[in-house]
């Protein structure tokens, strides 16, 4: 495996009789940007918290560029958690150097690296004030912060967009881009799917504790079904029927909408349209994640058979 990349190799973790992971399996690859995603209770969390080594796995491995994690390594871990972990009563500055202090940084490294990432998460003026007195979001900007101090070699945050207003998602995604540039394995959970979808050079999206989908946007889309809007003005009703790997979802006038299957040639129906005429218009639409997500999470997953799109 390449070096720098965090590897999810068959986790499983249960509570009492309920099974939160089932064999899941995922890699971050250095200089990625990671997207996880999933429902409410899918088991992010879980899989973060064992990454991280808060929490046990009661199968499966966790390596970090090739090796199996230790407890050592887990300390150049830059963690998120989604109760978030910051000392209200402590002063932004002041907690900032304490914890980078704590992560093995001397006393400058830890002023300098504190200073650079609240004057960069613009928290310039808000330095001194105990944390408890920041709004939400600003309360957010600084455990951001606090997972970037010590120059982590990999980065795991639980829905670190949730709550933000727009400006802050775009320093959010910023720092998240950037960190991944400079060659560390960057994941996130959200369930902000256009969010993931525009950010994440990969996504991969769990249910009840076991991966459905890994891999690009593209990838996840393009194997995904599509659908086809053809407009055929001299088109007879029912010109595309018996087409292979096609189905017609809407006559109206004209145009007909195709649900494709996986594979399936567009080009033998563009061919067909053609022969009853001139075509004005043939255009192929993809699904979005979020589409892709809804069918992937829900009950017999996979295409949802005749759902008009
Ligand atoms: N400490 C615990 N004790 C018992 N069950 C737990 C515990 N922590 C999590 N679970 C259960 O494990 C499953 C996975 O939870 P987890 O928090 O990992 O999900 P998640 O994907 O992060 O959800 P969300 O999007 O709501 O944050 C859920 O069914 C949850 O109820």
């Amino acid at each position: 495996m390449t070096e720098g990349t965090l590897e999810i190799d068959g986790i499983s973790k249960r509570y009492g009789a309920k099974v939160a992971l089932d064999g899941v399996t995922f890699d971050v690859r250095a200089g990625e940007l990671f997207g996880f995603v999933g429902s409410n209770g899918a088991g992010k969390t879980t899989t973060m918290r064992i990454a991280l080594g808060v929490l046990a796995a009661d199968g499966g491995e966790v390596r970090f560029g090739g090796e199996k994690i230790t407890h050592e390594a887990r300390t150049h871990i830059g963690y998120m958690p989604e109760e978030r972990g910051l000392y209200p009563k402590m002063k932004v500055l002041e907690q900032l150097i304490y914890l980078a202090e704590l992560h093995g940084l001397s006393a400058n490294e830890a002023h300098r690296n504190a200073e650079n990432w609240i004057s960069r998460l613009g928290l310039a003026d808000r330095r001194k004030d105990e944390v408890q007195k920041l709004s939400l979001g600003n309360q957010q900007r600084v455990q951001l912060a606090a997972a970037l101090v010590h120059d982590p070699a990999v980065l795991v945050l639980d829905e670190p967009f949730s709550g933000l207003d727009p400006l802050a998602v775009d320093v959010m995604s910023g720092v998240l881009r950037e960190k991944a540039a400079t060659g560390v394995p960057v994941v996130f959970s959200s369930h902000q799917l256009d969010l993931v979808e525009r950010l994440c050079d990969r996504v991969g999206i769990i249910r009840t504790g076991r991966m459905v989908a890994v891999g690009t946007v593209g990838e996840l889309t393009s194997s995904a079904r599509s659908k086809l809007v053809v407009t055929a003005p001299a088109a007879r009703p029912g010109w595309a029927a018996g087409l292979p790997g096609v189905r017609v979802l809407e006559e109206n006038g004209t145009t007909t909408v195709l649900d494709l299957d996986p594979g399936a040639d567009d080009q033998a129906v563009l061919a067909a349209a053609l022969a009853t005429g001139p075509v004005t218009e043939f255009s192929r639409r993809r699904r979005s994640l979020t589409e892709l997500f809804r069918d992937a999470v829900s009950d017999g997953a996979g295409s949802k058979e005749g759902e008009p799109r």
